[in-house]
């Protein structure tokens, strides 16, 4: 049986970590996880928690480490058996402290991308809330404007991509992330790549993963679940 693969993807919101994780899941066969997604499928359930949630995620502040954890974790314990992906979780050490004691990562991809560049993206980002489809008005423009590709239902942007939230956020990512990354350096599978196009950092990616996946040590630390 192949090896199973853990990975996690960190970068500042817009850094094109959604972007490249559908490559990533599409080219590799990776589960794909995405905290954003599960929070706002939480926001639009209405429940308590989702009530919660939407306090935070609106106004561009990080969800309660508890609260993430008690999301996200599930959801691996489901995938057990599956190789993965990590979309925006785990954001604070106390995230990656906790994902840590029941999963070793095997890879940890770290994009940094310029801040104007960011808030550029950032501004014309506008998505399908139904399916979570992203899409930028200059680098993937949906083929009728304002519209769905697939369903042909119309686009809305998030609240937290709107200017207000967005400062707040770059600025927090920044703060919160630095010793995650740290971590994860210090387990030696911290993998960084800096520029401003998808395109042209997405080469590196796929290459380092190709390399990563086939030549996985042959120890059974990957495959075991907690
Ligand atoms: N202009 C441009 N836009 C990009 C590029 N890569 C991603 N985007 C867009 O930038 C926005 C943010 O990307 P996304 O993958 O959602 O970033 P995330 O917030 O890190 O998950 C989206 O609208 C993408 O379509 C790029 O290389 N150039
Ligand atoms: N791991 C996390 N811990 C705390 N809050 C989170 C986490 N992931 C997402 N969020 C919240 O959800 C919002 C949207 O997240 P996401 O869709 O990943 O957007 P982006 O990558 O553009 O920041 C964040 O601004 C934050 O409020």
């Amino acid at each position: 049986m192949a090896k199973l693969f853990r990975a996690a993807i960190m970068g500042p919101p817009g850094s094109g970590k959604g972007t490249i994780s559908k490559r990533i899941a599409q080219s590799f066969g990776l589960q794909y996880l995405s905290s954003g997604r599960y929070l706002r499928e939480s926001i639009a359930a209405n429940t308590e928690e989702g009530v919660l949630v939407k306090t935070y995620v609106e106004r561009g502040m990080l969800v309660p480490d508890h609260v993430m954890t008690r999301l996200m974790l599930p959801k691996l314990e489901q995938l057990c058996g599956h190789s993965w992906l990590l979309d925006g979780f785990p954001r604070t050490l106390a995230q990656a402290v906790a994902l840590n004691s029941l999963y070793q990562l095997d890879l940890v991809i770290s994009l940094n991308i310029p801040y104007a560049t960011l808030r550029e993206r950032l501004s014309d980002r506008w998505i399908h809330p139904a399916s979570g489809r992203v899409y930028n008005m200059g680098f993937n423009p949906p083929r009728v404007q304002g519209k769905d590709d697939i369903t042909g239902e119309p686009l809305i942007q998030h609240d937290d991509d709107k200017p207000e939230a967005l400062m707040a956020r770059l600025r927090h990512y920044k703060d919160v992330a630095k010793p995650v990354i740290d971590l994860y350096k210090s387990q030696g599978i911290l993998h960084s790549f800096s520029g401003t196009e998808t395109d042209r950092i997405w080469p590196y990616i796929n290459s380092l993963l190709t390399n990563k996946m086939h030549n996985q040590p042959s120890d059974t630390r990957q495959s075991q679940t907690p």
